[in-house]
């Protein structure tokens, strides 16, 4: 699904009161209602509810959520916050509909923020999209003391004084919500991890913005939903054979990291590749076979590290690099070798990111069109450098796909994938219980194995990515979040894959 900017959002939002030939008050009256929809399922009516209301259409939501939250017996009290003579249209009509009832105070001045009583519910409904400045002033107090308040607070659209789509200037106050209720699509701000203590938990509700204006609209952003990765994953003709599902080599593991090739190697095989060979230090060679009887292992001759590719590495439709390799000369002079012979793609992982991160030749050698990266935020910093903000962080990884042609994934909460053309897709599965070693091994095996079942590389980015966030969300429910082990994320992939295809 395409993420909107700011701007866009607002002309999805004209164009659909132009189709639909309704007022922009129809429009925020059906956003207040489908906020309440969400509200009213989260709290009870008992919880006193405070709305602290703005002077644009956000705090026109607010207003109209007042009346709708009335009406439901919920006890409300209004804050108007800041000099609202020039508040938009929608927000005088919607302040003109509220009841008498319904108690409002107008916090002019600092002296007229109050404590608020325990267990009340906070309604943030300052700003949204239409933010143009940081927040500073009268509103910044407001939002310091509901901070500072400990009260669970819900924000309209977006926490206020967080920008939408650019970084946040540091001096500007944001509201620190724990749920934000956001309209028809995410936000781009959503999926970065500086952003976590602002937008709490989100959720989206639907409020009919036009498809046609979605379909059309220009975006380089994407999130991925089910319905997006589903219609990729292709069955399997009844009568074929392991030949047609790809022979991969995934070249893995050092003393004392043998488990990493393990993990990846076992990922691969339960992602459905047709043939497997693994190439380990010698010392390994036994406890591959032992581990992984599926597999075909050969013994590089050096016995702790990696340090030579097998005789025909041509035959291999697609070749796993990184988990456990170390960064031994021998490793990197043998990593130099892949790349400069390499025919088929190749997936990028740990120490072999590190290892080309280090070397402006060994970048210069990567085969165009053929390199699926798979870094941690460390491993990325190491590859690409460091970036001032994590705004800046998606946009150095799009000009280092567009001059190496490769992509790149991000690995992290909303694993970023970067593709060569200039795309960004953020992924929607996955969990804290995966920060634990191995998981990212497990990773590199899937997205090998889809690789080499000739799904296209951003193919297998997008599908790989959210299986196996996917396995490690239904490993969750099995296991919990503290005891969940890279080899829990395997065993549901199983589940992943019938999941998706269901
Ligand atoms: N018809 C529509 O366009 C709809 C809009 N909706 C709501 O409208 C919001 C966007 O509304 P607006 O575009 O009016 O914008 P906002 O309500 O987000 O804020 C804009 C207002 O705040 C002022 N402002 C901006 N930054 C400020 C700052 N740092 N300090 C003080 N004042 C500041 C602006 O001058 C303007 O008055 C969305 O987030 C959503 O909540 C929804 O009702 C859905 C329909
Ligand atoms: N908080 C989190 N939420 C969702 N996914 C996570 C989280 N932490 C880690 N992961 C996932 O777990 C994997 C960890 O990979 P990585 O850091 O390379 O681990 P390792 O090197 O130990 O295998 C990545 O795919 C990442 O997206
Ligand atoms: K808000």
């Amino acid at each position: 699904m395409k993420l909107l900017s700011a701007a866009q959002t607002r002309e999805a939002d004209a164009f659909t009161i132009k189709e639909e030939g309704m007022s922009s008050s129809d429009l925020m009256e059906r956003a207040a209602r489908a906020f309440v929809g969400w509200f009213e399922n989260k709290f009870q009516p008992t919880q006193a509810v405070h709305i602290f209301c703005g002077p644009g259409n956000n705090g026109g939501d607010g207003l109209a959520v007042a009346r709708l939250l009335q009406q439901r017996n919920y006890a409300v009290q209004v804050y108007l916050v800041g000099d609202n003579s020039k508040a938009s249209a929608d927000f005088k009509l919607n302040l003109e509909r509220l009841p008498q009832e319904i108690p409002h105070q107008h916090l002019k001045e600092k002296q007229d923020i109050t404590a608020l009583p325990e267990g009340a519910c906070v309604v943030d409904a300052l700003f949204g999209t239409g933010l143009n400045r940081p927040v500073s002033g009268l509103y910044a107090e407001v939002i310091n003391s509901l901070n500072g308040s400990n009260l669970t607070i819900t924000a309209i659209d977006m926490p206020s004084g967080l920008y939408t789509d650019s970084q946040t200037p540091a001096e500007g106050a944001i509201v620190q919500a724990n749920y934000t209720v956001s309209f028809q699509l995410p936000k781009l701000a959503f999926f970065l991890p500086q952003h976590e203590a602002f937008v709490g938990e989100w959720h989206i509700v639907p409020i009919g913005l036009s498809d046609s204006f979605i379909a059309a609209v220009e975006t380089r952003l994407y999130f991925t939903t089910p319905q997006d990765v589903r219609h990729l994953l292709r069955p399997r003709k009844k009568f074929s054979h392991k030949g047609l599902y790809g022979h991969a080599l995934l070249l893995s593991g050092g003393f004392g990291k043998m488990g990493a090739a393990v993990l990846a190697a076992r990922a691969c095989l339960r992602a459905g590749v047709g043939l497997l060979t693994i190439q380990v230090p010698a010392t390994g060679y036994t406890v591959l076979q032992t581990a992984v009887p599926e597999a075909m292992t050969l013994a590089d001759k050096h016995r702790r590290h990696l340090s030579e590719l097998p005789k025909e590495t041509d035959k291999f439709d697609v070749i796993g690099v990184g988990p456990g390799i170390g960064t031994e000369r021998v490793t990197k002079t043998a990593l130099g070798q892949l790349l400069a012979t390499a025919s088929q793609p190749l997936v990028v992982d740990a120490d072999a990111i590190n290892i080309i991160g280090s070397s402006d030749k060994l970048k210069g050698q990567l085969p165009p069109d053929k390199v699926i990266f798979t870094p941690h935020p460390k491993e990325f910093e190491r590859l690409v450098g460091k970036s001032n903000n994590e705004y800046d962080r998606l946009y150095d990884m799009l000009d280092f796909c567009r001059v190496y042609r490769c992509y790149v994934v991000l690995k992290g909460n909303n694993t970023t994938i970067g593709t060569p053309d200039g795309k960004i897709f953020f992924n929607t599965t996955g969990n804290a219980g995966m920060a634990t070693g191995g998981t990212g091994d497990v990773l590199t095996g899937i997205v090998t194995a889809l690789v080499g079942q000739n799904y296209s590389l951003e193919e297998a980015c997008l599908l790989g990515v959210y299986l196996h966030g996917l396995a490690g969300d239904l490993a969750l429910k099995a296991v919990g979040e503290i005891s969940m082990t890279a080899s829990d994320v395997i065993d549901f992939l199983p589940q992943a894959f019938l999941k998706l295809q269901a």
